[in-house]
């Protein structure tokens, strides 16, 4: 992919998004930075503006170091963070209040962080949390705590998030 393609993949899925195409063309530029170690000296000053803007300013932690498919909307860009180990697919949706992360474990360890597939749909103020999977084509609700894993092709919803629709019991993630 060249480098105007590589900057404007999000371009598509935010648009008549302004703020959605803007902080995903300055994520894409720091992680195209990221890569090589020689733009990494060049373009400090614009890590630490990206750092500055877009983290601490708009409130939206997407690290440099994170890894995202194409095609990511953001809708409303508020009070968002995403740890940077982090990895999901092509053509998610991520909204206001969302967390993705990782948590301590019995031992003082942190756990590995979410691994998000194709087309995952995440809800306002959902949380994800922990070294689990979640499948292709998934929605998860809005205020959804999601500690399982999940498989494709469902709908999640509630604390802790049960797959809707399926009968009682049968719903539970493992
Ligand atoms: C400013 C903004 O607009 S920001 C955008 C905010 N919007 C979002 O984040 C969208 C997230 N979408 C949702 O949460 C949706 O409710 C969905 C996709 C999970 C489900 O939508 P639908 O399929 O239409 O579900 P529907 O409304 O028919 O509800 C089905 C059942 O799930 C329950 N349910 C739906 N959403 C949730 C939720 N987020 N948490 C808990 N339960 C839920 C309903 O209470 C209902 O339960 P019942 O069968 O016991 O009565
Ligand atoms: N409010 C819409 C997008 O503007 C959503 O979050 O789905």
């Amino acid at each position: 992919m060249g480098i105007i393609s590589y900057l404007f993949q999000d371009r598509a899925a935010n648009r008549g998004n302004f703020k959605g195409q803007l902080v995903m063309f300055l994520f894409r530029l720091v992680q195209y930075i990221n890569r090589y170690t020689v733009l990494k000296i060049v373009c400090f000053p614009y890590l630490m503006w990206y750092r500055f803007f877009v983290e601490w300013r708009l409130g939206i932690e997407l690290p440099r170091k994170l890894t995202i498919g194409k095609g990511l909307a953001l809708y409303h860009g508020q009070a968002l963070v995403v740890n940077l180990r982090v990895v999901m697919g092509d053509n998610c949706v991520l909204r206001n209040g969302v967390t993705i992360g990782h948590k301590k474990l019995a031992d003082g360890t942190m756990s590995g962080s979410p691994k998000i597939g194709n087309n995952v749909d995440i809800g306002a103020n959902a949380s994800i949390i922990g070294d689990i999977t979640i499948g292709d084509n998934v929605t998860i609700g809005a205020g959804a705590v999601v500690v399982k894993d999940v498989p494709s092709n469902c709908v999640v919803v509630g604390n802790p998030a049960r797959i809707l629709g399926a009968a009682v019991g049968s719903g539970s993630l493992q």
